[in-house]
């Protein structure tokens, strides 16, 4: 079986939605029509209804016009592959895989608004690094949904972690999460994925309770978390850039992961966040199956959605 061939396949099965909306219409267009001035007032539309951004297709589009000034005549292959280029440039910016053999334990703070898929995502994490033979282990720090900690014990089982730390006689996260520290520092776990409560509904407080996790975990660790990695749902488009925007300026994120992207017609929008913030894209996740995970991979991404 050909593994590479599988995981590009998956991944262009999964970005289908996308590919109609943002690269059919697009590719469609630029092989058909005479490139000129007036190609670029159809070229921003179609990105604007792609949930690309505005300053990002506004970006795209001042690219392209001091590309038409230079290049007069320019074929449309040229064009699109100019075209094409821009969009790679964008996401290539952000491409930087995470390297968790760095630290040991290496820990992921996990955080992200309720029903983004973030336990999910941690199963799937935890999984991809088990692969690797790497011993994973869980904090069950989203102490607030009575279910999160079963949750989390499920996919820990799934996904071959060798523990999930919880604490049932506790709501303070805080405390789980100083406990699963010092376990995973004392059992030599390669990694540490912690999971807290995703409420954006009750902003500030929920910001400070991450403050304070911070706080917490820098006590045993003062180089810790490793990686602060927001979760973020595809199926919102262009508000994910908000939600970017609230957890960076409060805990500084450090990476995301875009779920959900199977399905969604708003994958689009994963270009406006490498765009509008400096923060790798590390991992994607695409189906509900534990192993509908990859990491993010500009070319491949790019190539799954715009013919060559
Ligand atoms: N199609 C698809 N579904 C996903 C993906 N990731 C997660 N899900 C689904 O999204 C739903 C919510 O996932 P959870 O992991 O429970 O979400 P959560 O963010 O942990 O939710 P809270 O614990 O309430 O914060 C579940 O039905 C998952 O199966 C994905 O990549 N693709």
């Amino acid at each position: 079986m050909n593994y590479k061939y599988n995981f590009f396949n998956r991944l262009k099965q999964s970005l289908l939605n996308t590919r109609k909306k943002l690269g059919d219409n697009i590719t469609k267009l630029v092989r058909n029509k005479k490139v000129d001035v007036d190609i670029l007032n159809n070229i921003e539309n179609k990105l604007l209804v792609a949930d690309i951004s505005t300053q990002t297709t506004q970006k795209i589009i001042n690219n392209l016009k001091n590309y038409i000034n230079l290049h007069a005549n320019c074929n449309n292959k040229s064009f699109y592959d100019t075209l094409r280029d821009e969009i790679l440039n964008i996401l290539i910016s952000i491409d930087k895989p995470l390297l968790i053999e760095e630290r040991k334990p290496f820990i992921i703070l996990m955080v992200g608004v309720n029903g983004v898929g973030k336990t999910t995502t941690i199963g799937k994490l935890a999984y991809y690094y088990h692969l690797k033979n790497k011993s994973v282990m869980l904090a069950a720090g989203d102490t607030c949904r009575v279910a999160a900690t079963d949750q989390l014990e499920i996919m820990g089982k799934r996904s071959g972690c060798v523990a999930v730390i919880k604490n049932n006689t506790t709501s303070d996260p805080a405390s789980v999460i100083f406990d699963a520290v010092k376990m995973a520092k004392m059992k030599l776990a390669d990694l540490l994925i912690i999971d807290t409560a995703g409420r954006l509904q009750n902003k500030i407080y929920a910001m400070e309770e991450l403050k304070k996790i911070i706080r917490v975990i820098k006590k045993i660790d003062i180089e810790a978390p490793h990686e602060t990695m927001l979760v973020l749902d595809a199926n919102i488009g262009q508000n994910s850039i908000s939600q970017v925007r609230i957890f960076n300026d409060a805990i500084k994120i450090t990476g995301l992961i875009m779920t959900k992207l199977d399905g969604s017609a708003k994958g689009g929008a994963l270009l406006s966040i490498a765009d509008h913030f400096s923060i790798p894209i590390r991992y994607i996740g695409i189906g509900q199956n534990i192993d509908d995970f990859q990491p993010f991979e500009p070319h491949n991404f790019v190539e799954a959605i715009f013919k060559k």
